[in-house]
């Protein structure tokens, strides 16, 4: 049975979409071994042709599990609800499901992507701050907005679900971007409350075995 097999992650600390999939395995207790690829080190080693062979788009995460090879985080996030589905990540109720998508995607699609390594790597070294943060920036706005009708304890009223997976890591993000949170008090209240959570502190970017020394916890 290949559930036998420990799952590989394809990961990198500080990768927040691999961070999005770490909270996933932990919340759900599932065990598996991490396979670092350095996204800085050696010109990148996601650009590698043996890592190409894993993840054709040289990105991390990949997740090796029951004999397939997954990427994409929200993909990897829902086939591991749909496999191991306690606890559940997308609610139930289809509204609810929806909401969760929504704020999924609107993070996943609507902010990382314009703030990731690619797109920095692309800009001149004064730009890249600037860029990050209008970007996180205008995408927090419309997340506070559409927290403040569906938000309970959590993203979605009072479960964890696949969008809290996602806010942690954008969050983290704005952080090290220096991105001024105060106009976003329900994402700061929301964040503060799954940092709470065991599987959100143990999958944190400066707790993984690739942390480098200076940024370990
Ligand atoms: O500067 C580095 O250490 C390299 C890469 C990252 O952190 C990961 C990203 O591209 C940002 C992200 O996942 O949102």
């Amino acid at each position: 049975m290949s559930f036998l097999v420990k799952p590989v992650l394809h990961t990198y600390f500080r990768s927040s979409c691999t961070w999005r999939v770490r909270i996933a395995l932990a919340l759900k207790g599932i065990e598996y071994d991490q396979a670092p690829v350095n996204l800085i080190k050696d010109g990148g080693q996601q650009l590698s042709s043996k890592f190409t062979d894993i993840n054709p788009m040289q990105q991390v995460p990949s997740l090796e599990i029951d004999g397939i090879t997954l990427s994409q985080s929200l993909a990897i996030i829902q086939y591991l609800d749909e496999t191991r589905p306690k606890p559940r990540l997308l609610p139930e109720d289809a509204k609810k499901r929806a909401y969760v998508r929504m704020i999924s995607d609107l993070i996943a699609s609507g902010i990382q992507p314009l703030q990731n390594l690619m797109v920095l790597q692309k800009l001149g070294d004064g730009e890249r701050l600037g860029w990050a943060q209008s970007y996180i920036t205008k995408g927090f706005h419309a997340l506070e907005k559409i927290l403040d009708c569906t938000a309970g304890q959590y993203c979605v009223e009072d479960e964890v679900s696949m969008a809290d997976l996602c806010l942690v890591p954008q969050v983290y993000n704005a952080e090290r971007f220096k991105v001024d949170l105060t106009p976003f008090p329900t994402i700061t209240r929301i964040n503060q409350a799954l940092m709470e959570l065991e599987a959100f502190k143990v999958s944190h970017p400066s707790r993984q075995p690739d942390t480098p020394p200076d940024l370990r916890a």
